[in-house]
């Protein structure tokens, strides 16, 4: 597909173009006008160059209908002009009147065909649609849809209970049902083993507190091909927040000492979470092979990031040096399944302390390597990360900016949190400080691409971070 840059190199692509593809297509191509350019400007779709996409259609099948209102399931690929491909899952409402979601969820109207003029919008906000979604396909017809809700409950259970959807949209789209279950859709599925599911399958075997109960996950069923997990179903933990609005709103009032001791007790809760995997899902000694392949690993990952994030290429060389540092350190560890891509955010304060959700892995990597058993200090690097960014958010942006404040916050939240973890029996961070800042350099490289495609605005943190890693001492 041929595409054309201004002369800034910005891409000129417009949406038609991307869409081409779906216009052909029976049912999606009356609705690909007013789908395509909606889909490219959703947080969780990236933003990298904005330029270069060839969206095709998957499958696409309605799994509702009556004569107000329908509800469409399509999975699309994206294949991009460098050779990357992705897929995308979309839960399109089509309703005859406006119809019963937010303003803000509606994109448009179809065009011709059977459904010409009738308004689109995200199904995900209609509760009349996400109920037709669990009816259809916790008992699925025989043929098409080839949807199954695989439920570890009564399928009474989510009889009557009201869908409403959360609006901050995150990697994913999230959908509370009455306040019992927690429905996760997942924008971007890949085939195979899904490490959500598994681990919190795994967990719930175990009676686990760290985490909510698995309650079932939708799928595809086609027979003959691996299954492609398209939604996660959990219990719903009711909770005052997340550990990142907490150390924000503690920091931004000034009330250090209070989230100093919860940083304490999270460190404590990382730990005892790591433990429960490794009970549930195993442990072994770390390899020489898998110290090769994890350096290998990093090293793509840095050269692929530079590839997209220019600001990144000047500490390429200084990187790639803490890669082969780190596969000279690295000696007599463990490795275990991890949360992945733990951050504040991922840990929600509960009356009954805390919990982790969100055990995808980094959205953005493929399935495989998600599953991967890793070393533990990863998910600290993580939390060290995400104290950065944190202090960042709170005292080192907007007036009376105070870096030096900001820095200091991070320190003492990241100190104690590792004795939290050593003291509940995790490793002592201090103790591996050469893979500590491998993992703290590699997740800032992720977080730059990760910024790059979904918020620009953010991408000076995980690139200050870097530059204050490599020019220090
Ligand atoms: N089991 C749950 N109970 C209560 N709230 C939850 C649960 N799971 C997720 N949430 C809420 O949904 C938000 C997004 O969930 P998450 O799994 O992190 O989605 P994403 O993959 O899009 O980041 C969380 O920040 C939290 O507020
Ligand atoms: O949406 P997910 O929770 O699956 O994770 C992705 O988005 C996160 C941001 O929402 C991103 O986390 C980064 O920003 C956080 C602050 O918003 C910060 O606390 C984390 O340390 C930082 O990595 C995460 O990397 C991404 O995978």
């Amino acid at each position: 597909m041929s595409t054309a840059s201004d002369a800034s190199g910005a891409c000129a692509q417009a949406p038609d173009a991307a869409g081409a593809s779906l216009r052909a297509h029976p049912l999606l191509g009356p609705l690909a006008p007013a789908l395509t350019p909606w889909l490219l400007s959703r947080r969780w779709f990236p933003h990298d160059d904005g330029c270069g996409h060839d969206l095709r259609p998957v499958a696409c099948s309605v799994l509702h209908e009556d004569d107000a209102v329908a509800l469409v399931h399509a999975l699309i690929e994206d294949r991009r002009a460098s050779g990357d491909s992705r897929r995308w899952q979309l839960l399109v409402g089509v309703s005859r009147v406006p119809p019963a979601a937010p303003d803000a969820a509606v994109f448009g109207r179809a065009g011709d065909g059977r459904w010409q003029g009738w308004s689109l919008y995200d199904a995900t906000a209609d509760p009349r649609l996400m109920t037709a979604l669990v009816r259809r396909t916790l008992e699925p017809r025989r043929g098409e849809p080839r949807l199954t809700l695989a439920a570890e409950f009564g399928r009474s259970a989510l009889d009557g209970l009201v869908p409403r959807a959360l609006l901050a949209d995150q990697s994913n789209t999230n959908v509370v049902f009455g306040d019992r279950f927690m429905f996760k859709l997942i924008r971007s599925p890949q085939e195979g083993v899904q490490p959500e599911t598994e681990i919190l399958s795994a967990l719930t075997r175990l009676s686990s507190p760290s985490t909510p109960r698995l309650a079932g996950w939708l799928h595809t069923a086609d027979s003959g091909s691996t299954p492609t997990v398209l939604g996660v179903l959990t219990e719903f933990l009711p909770n005052d927040g997340d550990a990142w609005r907490l150390a924000l709103t503690e920091a931004g009032a000034g009330r250090a000492a209070e989230f100093t001791a919860h940083a304490r007790t999270l460190g404590g809760a990382v730990a005892e979470l790591h433990a429960r995997l490794a009970e549930a899902l195993g442990s072994s000694a770390l390899t020489h092979r898998q110290i090769r392949d994890q350096t290998a690993a990093m090293g793509e990952r840095l050269r692929a990031a530079v590839g997209e994030v220019p600001e990144l290429a000047p500490y390429e060389k200084r990187l790639a040096a803490l890669h082969e540092d780190y596969a000279r350190a690295a000696g007599d560890g463990a490795v275990q399944r991890i949360h992945g891509d733990l951050h504040l955010g991922q840990i929600l304060h509960t009356p009954d302390g805390w919990r982790f959700i969100d055990f995808e892995g980094e959205p953005a990597r493929p399935l495989v390597e998600r599953v991967r058993p890793e070393h533990p200090l990863r998910d600290v690097a993580g939390m060290f990360r995400s104290f950065d960014y944190a202090a960042a958010q709170a005292l080192a942006s907007g007036p009376p900016a105070d870096a030096a404040h900001a820095r200091a916050w991070c320190a003492v939240n990241q100190r104690e949190f590792a004795r939290g973890y050593t003291a509940a029996g995790g490793l002592d961070p201090d103790l591996h400080p050469v893979a500590m800042r491998a993992f703290e350099a590699d997740k800032a490289v992720y977080e730059a691409l990760y910024e790059s495609r979904h918020r620009p605005e953010w991408l000076s943190i995980p690139l200050a971070a870097i530059d204050r890693a490599l020019s220090g001492p």
